[in-house]
């Protein structure tokens, strides 16, 4: 295993520096594209292949994009920087107004797809309305290392509170996280392929009950399990 995780290693530096592709634009918008919608301006999507994704990441992806075609799943497209309708409803509900406007949010994007290609964060969410559940394929790059080839577990906290936002945020909008409580269950080798299952357990009032697993793409090793809570803002209270 280590071999192959050094042979990736080797690849994924290898990509570094390359300058980005053409614009990747989302054509597969459904049920949350008011959510998560780029239509607004013409934003590059993250949440497509590029030449770092690894034949595991890249068959998953092909798996799911057929099972969008009759409509039951969707493939949420993701921008670096705040590109979404909600987005902008959080700004306007939440946000300081001279924060807006001035110099500190002007370099804001989203940490998760903040690294070049292939280095951190790689990932793709689908989402199946109906079932209230989202699927994050997920392969984190040589950056998110801790101990020595495998994964940091922050940045399995990170992904999984990515997944769980999305999961929420679906169907109660503006959220934020309140609760996240994981066990890992076994280390995740660094650059494979991991998927994270989340699903909506219980909507109750303001509050969001979410759970997940994440596992191997053979489903044969169960990493981590998590529980969370998102709250649904609300208008009339400050988040400062
Ligand atoms: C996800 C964004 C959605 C919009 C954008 C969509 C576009 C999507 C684009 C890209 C996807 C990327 C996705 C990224 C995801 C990342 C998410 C984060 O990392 S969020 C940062 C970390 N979280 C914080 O910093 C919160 C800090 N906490 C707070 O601000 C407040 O505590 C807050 C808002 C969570 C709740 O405050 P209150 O004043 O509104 O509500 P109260 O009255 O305190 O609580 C409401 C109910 O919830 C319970 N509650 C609150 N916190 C609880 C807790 N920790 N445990 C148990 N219960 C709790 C309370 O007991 C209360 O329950 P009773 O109604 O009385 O039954």
């Amino acid at each position: 295993m280590l071999r192959s995780c050094t042979a990736g290693l080797r690849s994924l530096w290898a990509l570094r520096g390359r300058r980005e592709g053409a614009a990747r634009l989302s054509a597969d918008l459904q049920p949350a594209r008011r959510l998560f919608s780029t239509e607004k301006a013409v934003h590059k999507d993250w949440a497509l292949p590029n030449p770092s994704w690894s034949k595991d990441l890249k068959l998953l992806f092909d798996q799911f994009m057929k099972k969008c075609e009759d409509g039951s799943w969707e493939r949420l497209p993701s921008c670096k920087h705040t590109c979404t309708y909600k987005s902008e409803d959080f700004k306007t509900y939440f946000l300081d107004p001279q924060l807006v406007e001035g110099e500190g949010l002007s370099q804001a994007q989203l940490f998760t797809r903040g690294f070049e290609d292939g280095l951190g964060f790689e990932y793709v969410i689908f989402n199946n309305n109906d079932e209230k559940r989202t699927v994050c394929l997920f392969q984190g790059g040589p950056y998110l290392q801790g101990i020595p080839g495998f994964l940091h577990g922050g940045a399995i906290a990170t992904m999984i509170d990515v997944a769980f936002g999305s999961c929420a945020a679906i169907s109660g909008g503006a959220v934020m996280t309140a609760n996240l409580n994981i066990n890992f269950k076994r280390p995740v080798p660094l650059c494979s392929v991991v998927v994270i299952h989340s699903q909506l357990d219980k909507l109750e009032g303001r509050k969001l009950f979410v759970s997940c697993n994440v596992r191997s793409v053979d489903e044969k090793t169960l990493y981590s399990e998590a529980t969370g809570l998102f709250i649904k803002l609300d208008p009339k209270k400050s988040s400062t």
